[in-house]
Protein backbone atom coordinates (compact mmCIF):
# COMPACT_ATOMS: atom_id res chain seq x y z
CA UNK A 1 0.00 0.00 0.00
CA UNK A 2 1.38 3.46 -0.65
CA UNK A 3 1.23 5.80 1.96
CA UNK A 4 3.14 9.13 0.95
CA UNK A 5 2.20 12.62 2.93
CA UNK A 6 3.14 15.94 1.38
CA UNK A 7 3.77 18.66 4.21
CA UNK A 8 4.30 22.23 3.33
CA UNK A 9 7.56 23.37 4.22
CA UNK A 10 8.07 27.01 5.37
CA UNK A 11 8.54 28.73 2.29
CA UNK A 12 6.87 26.59 0.18
CA UNK A 13 7.33 23.31 -1.53
CA UNK A 14 6.66 20.43 -0.10
CA UNK A 15 8.85 17.55 1.90
CA UNK A 16 8.03 13.62 0.91
CA UNK A 17 7.64 12.36 4.81
CA UNK A 18 8.47 8.26 4.57
CA UNK A 19 6.62 6.52 6.29
CA UNK A 20 6.60 2.22 6.80
CA UNK A 21 5.30 0.75 3.82
CA UNK A 22 5.94 3.56 1.79
CA UNK A 23 6.86 1.98 -1.79
CA UNK A 24 10.36 3.46 -2.98
CA UNK A 25 12.98 3.37 -5.59
CA UNK A 26 16.36 3.86 -5.28
CA UNK A 27 19.74 2.76 -6.73
CA UNK A 28 22.75 0.86 -5.35
CA UNK A 29 24.85 2.45 -4.33
CA UNK A 30 27.34 0.06 -2.10
CA UNK A 31 26.75 -3.60 -1.51
CA UNK A 32 28.84 -5.63 1.06
CA UNK A 33 27.69 -9.36 0.93
CA UNK A 34 23.86 -9.07 2.02
CA UNK A 35 24.14 -5.57 3.08
CA UNK A 36 23.43 -2.47 0.73
CA UNK A 37 22.41 1.54 0.69
CA UNK A 38 20.63 2.44 -1.52
CA UNK A 39 20.04 6.09 -2.81
CA UNK A 40 16.88 7.24 -2.55
CA UNK A 41 16.01 10.90 -3.28
CA UNK A 42 19.31 12.16 -2.70
CA UNK A 43 19.64 9.85 0.70
CA UNK A 44 21.74 7.04 1.59
CA UNK A 45 19.39 4.21 3.56
CA UNK A 46 20.58 0.92 4.58
CA UNK A 47 18.63 -1.68 3.13
CA UNK A 48 18.63 -5.98 2.43
CA UNK A 49 16.56 -8.11 0.57
CA UNK A 50 13.25 -9.40 0.95
CA UNK A 51 12.82 -13.04 1.18
CA UNK A 52 11.22 -13.76 -1.78
CA UNK A 53 13.20 -11.51 -3.37
CA UNK A 54 16.45 -13.49 -2.59
CA UNK A 55 14.94 -16.58 -4.14
CA UNK A 56 14.65 -15.06 -7.16
CA UNK A 57 17.45 -13.75 -7.55
CA UNK A 58 19.07 -16.67 -6.89
CA UNK A 59 16.65 -18.71 -9.58
CA UNK A 60 17.53 -16.22 -11.93
CA UNK A 61 21.52 -16.57 -11.03
CA UNK A 62 22.00 -13.32 -10.36
CA UNK A 63 22.87 -10.98 -7.42
CA UNK A 64 22.16 -7.61 -6.82
CA UNK A 65 24.88 -4.75 -7.66
CA UNK A 66 25.98 -1.38 -7.55
CA UNK A 67 24.30 0.49 -10.04
CA UNK A 68 20.95 -1.88 -9.83
CA UNK A 69 17.81 0.25 -9.49
CA UNK A 70 15.20 -1.24 -7.42
CA UNK A 71 12.33 -0.89 -5.17
CA UNK A 72 10.41 -2.00 -2.00
CA UNK A 73 9.73 -0.77 1.29
CA UNK A 74 11.00 1.24 4.28
CA UNK A 75 10.75 -0.40 7.63
CA UNK A 76 12.34 1.00 10.70
CA UNK A 77 14.64 3.50 8.90
CA UNK A 78 15.67 0.57 6.44
CA UNK A 79 14.61 -0.33 3.19
CA UNK A 80 13.79 -4.19 2.31
CA UNK A 81 14.25 -4.46 -1.17
CA UNK A 82 11.18 -6.70 -3.30
CA UNK A 83 12.00 -5.95 -6.69
CA UNK A 84 14.89 -4.53 -8.87
CA UNK A 85 14.26 -3.00 -12.67
CA UNK A 86 15.69 -4.83 -15.90
CA UNK A 87 18.93 -3.77 -16.25
CA UNK A 88 20.11 -1.29 -19.59
CA UNK A 89 23.85 -2.57 -18.89
CA UNK A 90 25.36 -5.34 -16.70
CA UNK A 91 29.35 -5.15 -16.27
CA UNK A 92 30.82 -8.85 -15.67
CA UNK A 93 33.63 -10.56 -15.69
CA UNK A 94 34.28 -14.54 -15.02
CA UNK A 95 36.71 -15.59 -12.42
CA UNK A 96 35.73 -19.10 -12.46
CA UNK A 97 33.71 -21.52 -14.61
CA UNK A 98 31.33 -21.54 -12.38
CA UNK A 99 30.52 -18.06 -12.99
CA UNK A 100 31.63 -18.17 -16.69
CA UNK A 101 28.12 -20.70 -17.09
CA UNK A 102 25.74 -17.75 -15.96
CA UNK A 103 27.32 -15.15 -17.77
CA UNK A 104 30.28 -14.21 -15.24
CA UNK A 105 30.33 -12.40 -11.62
CA UNK A 106 28.44 -9.42 -12.05
CA UNK A 107 30.51 -6.03 -10.87
CA UNK A 108 27.94 -2.98 -11.81
CA UNK A 109 24.37 -2.57 -13.65
CA UNK A 110 23.25 0.47 -15.83
CA UNK A 111 26.11 1.76 -17.01
CA UNK A 112 26.46 4.15 -19.53
CA UNK A 113 30.04 3.95 -20.19
CA UNK A 114 32.77 1.37 -19.02
CA UNK A 115 36.18 3.86 -18.60
CA UNK A 116 39.06 1.01 -19.17
CA UNK A 117 42.13 2.92 -17.00
CA UNK A 118 45.54 2.03 -17.65
CA UNK A 119 48.53 3.72 -16.27
CA UNK A 120 50.84 5.14 -19.20
CA UNK A 121 53.98 3.63 -16.96
CA UNK A 122 54.63 -0.39 -16.69
CA UNK A 123 50.89 -1.51 -16.83
CA UNK A 124 50.03 -0.86 -19.92
CA UNK A 125 49.47 -3.63 -21.73
CA UNK A 126 47.52 -4.01 -24.84
CA UNK A 127 46.95 -7.45 -24.62
CA UNK A 128 44.73 -6.84 -21.07
CA UNK A 129 43.33 -3.40 -22.67
CA UNK A 130 41.84 -6.30 -25.29
CA UNK A 131 39.83 -8.36 -22.46
CA UNK A 132 38.90 -5.22 -20.74
CA UNK A 133 37.49 -3.95 -23.64
CA UNK A 134 35.74 -7.08 -24.82
CA UNK A 135 33.88 -7.16 -20.98
CA UNK A 136 33.07 -3.74 -21.68
CA UNK A 137 32.11 -4.32 -25.05
CA UNK A 138 29.67 -7.12 -23.71
CA UNK A 139 28.31 -4.76 -20.77
CA UNK A 140 26.22 -3.07 -23.31
CA UNK A 141 27.86 0.13 -22.01
CA UNK A 142 30.25 2.29 -24.09
CA UNK A 143 33.83 1.66 -23.52
CA UNK A 144 36.37 4.43 -23.16
CA UNK A 145 40.36 4.33 -22.49
CA UNK A 146 41.45 6.12 -19.71
CA UNK A 147 45.51 6.71 -19.75
CA UNK A 148 46.57 7.91 -15.97
CA UNK A 149 50.20 9.02 -14.72
CA UNK A 150 51.03 10.60 -18.47
CA UNK A 151 53.47 12.90 -15.74
CA UNK A 152 55.69 9.76 -16.08
CA UNK A 153 56.14 9.54 -20.09
CA UNK A 154 57.32 12.13 -22.42
CA UNK A 155 54.55 13.53 -24.53
CA UNK A 156 56.78 11.10 -27.40
CA UNK A 157 55.79 8.03 -25.07
CA UNK A 158 52.18 9.49 -24.45
CA UNK A 159 51.19 9.77 -28.08
CA UNK A 160 52.64 6.43 -29.42
CA UNK A 161 50.32 4.96 -26.48
CA UNK A 162 47.39 6.99 -27.86
CA UNK A 163 48.12 6.11 -31.27
CA UNK A 164 48.33 2.22 -30.21
CA UNK A 165 44.74 2.15 -28.75
CA UNK A 166 43.01 4.28 -31.66
CA UNK A 167 44.50 1.62 -34.06
CA UNK A 168 43.49 -1.18 -31.91
CA UNK A 169 40.48 -0.05 -30.92
CA UNK A 170 38.71 2.45 -33.84
CA UNK A 171 35.77 4.26 -32.56
CA UNK A 172 36.58 4.13 -28.66
CA UNK A 173 37.40 7.35 -27.20
CA UNK A 174 40.73 7.97 -25.52
CA UNK A 175 41.47 10.28 -22.39
CA UNK A 176 44.48 10.86 -20.88
CA UNK A 177 45.07 12.19 -17.58
CA UNK A 178 48.25 13.21 -15.64
CA UNK A 179 49.55 13.64 -11.77
CA UNK A 180 49.15 17.97 -12.54
CA UNK A 181 45.79 17.61 -14.55
CA UNK A 182 42.63 18.54 -13.50
CA UNK A 183 39.94 15.36 -14.01
CA UNK A 184 37.13 17.76 -13.70
CA UNK A 185 38.16 19.31 -17.37
CA UNK A 186 40.22 16.22 -18.71
CA UNK A 187 37.18 14.20 -18.24
CA UNK A 188 34.39 17.05 -18.96
CA UNK A 189 33.18 15.23 -21.95
CA UNK A 190 32.26 12.36 -19.99
CA UNK A 191 31.05 13.77 -16.92
CA UNK A 192 27.38 14.07 -18.37
CA UNK A 193 24.94 14.65 -15.78
CA UNK A 194 23.11 11.40 -16.93
CA UNK A 195 26.18 9.24 -17.43
CA UNK A 196 26.90 6.39 -15.04
CA UNK A 197 30.55 5.69 -15.35
CA UNK A 198 32.19 2.67 -13.91
CA UNK A 199 36.33 2.77 -13.61
CA UNK A 200 37.92 -0.59 -14.34
CA UNK A 201 41.14 -1.39 -14.20
CA UNK A 202 44.61 -3.36 -12.83
CA UNK A 203 44.93 -2.37 -9.38
CA UNK A 204 47.35 0.69 -8.79
CA UNK A 205 46.55 2.72 -11.56
CA UNK A 206 45.02 5.48 -10.19
CA UNK A 207 41.49 4.60 -10.20
CA UNK A 208 41.10 5.73 -6.17
CA UNK A 209 43.04 8.85 -6.98
CA UNK A 210 40.88 9.89 -9.45
CA UNK A 211 37.73 9.25 -7.55
CA UNK A 212 39.28 10.81 -5.08
CA UNK A 213 39.80 14.18 -6.85
CA UNK A 214 36.48 13.80 -8.56
CA UNK A 215 34.76 13.45 -5.22
CA UNK A 216 36.30 16.43 -3.31
CA UNK A 217 33.23 17.90 -3.65
CA UNK A 218 30.81 15.08 -3.60
CA UNK A 219 27.30 14.74 -2.27
CA UNK A 220 28.46 11.06 -0.94
CA UNK A 221 31.86 9.41 -0.33
CA UNK A 222 32.26 7.10 1.56
CA UNK A 223 35.08 4.54 0.49
CA UNK A 224 35.86 1.35 2.22
CA UNK A 225 39.43 0.76 2.17
CA UNK A 226 41.40 -2.07 3.98
CA UNK A 227 44.85 -3.39 3.94
CA UNK A 228 45.71 -6.19 1.19
CA UNK A 229 47.84 -9.32 1.38
CA UNK A 230 51.12 -6.79 0.42
CA UNK A 231 50.09 -4.30 3.36
CA UNK A 232 49.17 -1.69 0.64
CA UNK A 233 46.50 0.00 0.30
CA UNK A 234 43.66 -1.23 -2.06
CA UNK A 235 39.99 -0.48 -2.59
CA UNK A 236 38.03 -3.59 -1.62
CA UNK A 237 34.24 -2.77 -2.51
CA UNK A 238 32.78 -0.74 -5.20
CA UNK A 239 30.64 2.16 -4.21
CA UNK A 240 28.68 4.54 -6.08
CA UNK A 241 29.36 8.35 -6.07
CA UNK A 242 27.46 11.00 -7.20
CA UNK A 243 29.31 13.79 -8.02
CA UNK A 244 28.26 17.35 -8.58
CA UNK A 245 28.01 17.17 -12.53
CA UNK A 246 25.06 14.72 -11.40
CA UNK A 247 27.34 11.86 -12.95
CA UNK A 248 27.16 8.63 -11.36
CA UNK A 249 31.17 7.23 -10.80
CA UNK A 250 31.38 3.70 -9.73
CA UNK A 251 34.82 2.47 -8.45
CA UNK A 252 35.49 -1.27 -8.44
CA UNK A 253 38.60 -3.08 -6.64
CA UNK A 254 41.86 -3.88 -9.14
CA UNK A 255 41.01 -6.75 -10.86
CA UNK A 256 43.70 -9.39 -11.32
CA UNK A 257 41.72 -11.96 -13.56
CA UNK A 258 39.66 -10.99 -16.49
CA UNK A 259 38.16 -13.69 -17.52
CA UNK A 260 37.54 -14.62 -22.11
CA UNK A 261 34.66 -16.63 -22.07
CA UNK A 262 32.45 -14.16 -20.81
CA UNK A 263 33.33 -11.64 -23.01
CA UNK A 264 33.31 -13.55 -26.44
CA UNK A 265 30.53 -11.57 -28.45
CA UNK A 266 33.08 -8.80 -27.22
CA UNK A 267 36.24 -9.94 -28.60
CA UNK A 268 33.65 -10.57 -31.60
CA UNK A 269 33.27 -7.10 -31.89
CA UNK A 270 36.45 -6.25 -32.05
CA UNK A 271 37.38 -8.61 -34.49
CA UNK A 272 34.76 -7.45 -36.70
CA UNK A 273 37.03 -6.35 -39.58
CA UNK A 274 38.75 -9.82 -39.72
CA UNK A 275 36.02 -11.72 -39.44
CA UNK A 276 34.66 -9.84 -42.82
CA UNK A 277 37.87 -10.33 -44.54
CA UNK A 278 37.85 -14.23 -43.70
CA UNK A 279 34.46 -14.39 -45.53
CA UNK A 280 37.16 -13.84 -49.12
CA UNK A 281 38.79 -16.61 -47.50
CA UNK A 282 39.00 -20.03 -50.12
CA UNK A 283 37.78 -22.10 -47.25
CA UNK A 284 34.82 -21.50 -45.40
CA UNK A 285 36.88 -22.98 -42.38
CA UNK A 286 39.90 -21.18 -42.77
CA UNK A 287 41.50 -20.89 -39.38
CA UNK A 288 43.91 -18.15 -41.18
CA UNK A 289 46.85 -19.93 -40.45
CA UNK A 290 48.74 -21.80 -43.29
CA UNK A 291 45.51 -22.03 -45.54
CA UNK A 292 45.92 -21.74 -49.30
CA UNK A 293 43.98 -18.31 -50.28
CA UNK A 294 43.95 -16.84 -46.86
CA UNK A 295 42.37 -13.50 -47.24
CA UNK A 296 43.39 -12.50 -43.48
CA UNK A 297 46.93 -13.61 -44.37
CA UNK A 298 46.77 -11.72 -46.97
CA UNK A 299 45.73 -8.56 -45.59
CA UNK A 300 48.38 -8.49 -42.94
CA UNK A 301 51.08 -9.09 -45.15
CA UNK A 302 49.45 -6.30 -47.67
CA UNK A 303 50.04 -4.25 -44.18
CA UNK A 304 45.93 -3.24 -44.25
CA UNK A 305 45.54 -5.13 -41.32
CA UNK A 306 47.79 -4.90 -38.19
CA UNK A 307 49.69 -7.82 -37.47
CA UNK A 308 49.14 -7.00 -33.50
CA UNK A 309 45.54 -7.49 -34.49
CA UNK A 310 46.12 -11.01 -36.39
CA UNK A 311 48.38 -12.62 -33.34
CA UNK A 312 45.72 -11.22 -30.56
CA UNK A 313 43.41 -12.77 -33.01
CA UNK A 314 44.87 -16.16 -32.98
CA UNK A 315 45.42 -16.39 -29.30
CA UNK A 316 41.68 -15.62 -28.96
CA UNK A 317 40.86 -18.50 -30.80
CA UNK A 318 43.43 -20.74 -29.21
CA UNK A 319 41.72 -19.74 -25.33
CA UNK A 320 38.42 -20.11 -26.90
CA UNK A 321 39.05 -23.56 -28.50
CA UNK A 322 40.19 -24.81 -24.91
N1 LIG B 1 52.79 9.74 -10.98
C1 LIG B 1 51.48 9.57 -10.77
N2 LIG B 1 51.07 8.72 -9.81
C2 LIG B 1 49.75 8.55 -9.61
C3 LIG B 1 48.78 9.22 -10.42
N3 LIG B 1 47.55 8.83 -10.01
C4 LIG B 1 47.75 7.95 -9.00
N4 LIG B 1 49.06 7.77 -8.74
C5 LIG B 1 49.67 6.90 -7.72
O1 LIG B 1 49.47 5.52 -8.03
C6 LIG B 1 49.29 4.73 -6.87
C7 LIG B 1 48.05 3.86 -6.96
O2 LIG B 1 46.93 4.71 -7.04
P1 LIG B 1 45.45 4.23 -6.61
O3 LIG B 1 44.55 5.38 -6.89
O4 LIG B 1 45.44 3.68 -5.24
O5 LIG B 1 45.20 3.03 -7.63
P2 LIG B 1 43.87 2.16 -7.81
O6 LIG B 1 43.70 1.98 -9.27
O7 LIG B 1 42.75 2.75 -7.07
O8 LIG B 1 44.27 0.77 -7.16
P3 LIG B 1 43.28 -0.27 -6.43
O9 LIG B 1 42.60 0.48 -5.34
O10 LIG B 1 44.22 -1.33 -5.90
O11 LIG B 1 42.35 -0.79 -7.47
C8 LIG B 1 49.26 5.72 -5.71
O12 LIG B 1 50.53 5.72 -5.08
C9 LIG B 1 48.99 7.06 -6.39
O13 LIG B 1 49.53 8.13 -5.66
C10 LIG B 1 49.27 10.13 -11.44
O14 LIG B 1 48.50 10.76 -12.20
N5 LIG B 1 50.62 10.25 -11.56
ZN1 LIG C 1 41.88 -17.39 -43.77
Amino acid sequence: MLACFFVPRFFGGFHLIKTDSTVLRGQVSFQAQDRFDLLVDGETLPATLSGNFRRTLKQQHTQLVVGDWVSGTLQAGSMRITAMQPRTSLLTRSTSSRFRESGGQAIAANLTTVVIVTSANHDFNLERLRRYHAIATVSRAQPAFLITKTDLISDAALAKLNDQLTATFPGTSVYTLGADQEPAVKLAELLQPDACLALIGSSGVGKSTLVGKLTGEALFTKTIRQDDAHGRHATTNRRLFVLRTGTRLIDTPGMRAVGVAAASAGFAAQFAPLEALAANCKFRNCRHVSEPGCAVKAAVQAGTLPEATYQAYLKYQAKAAR
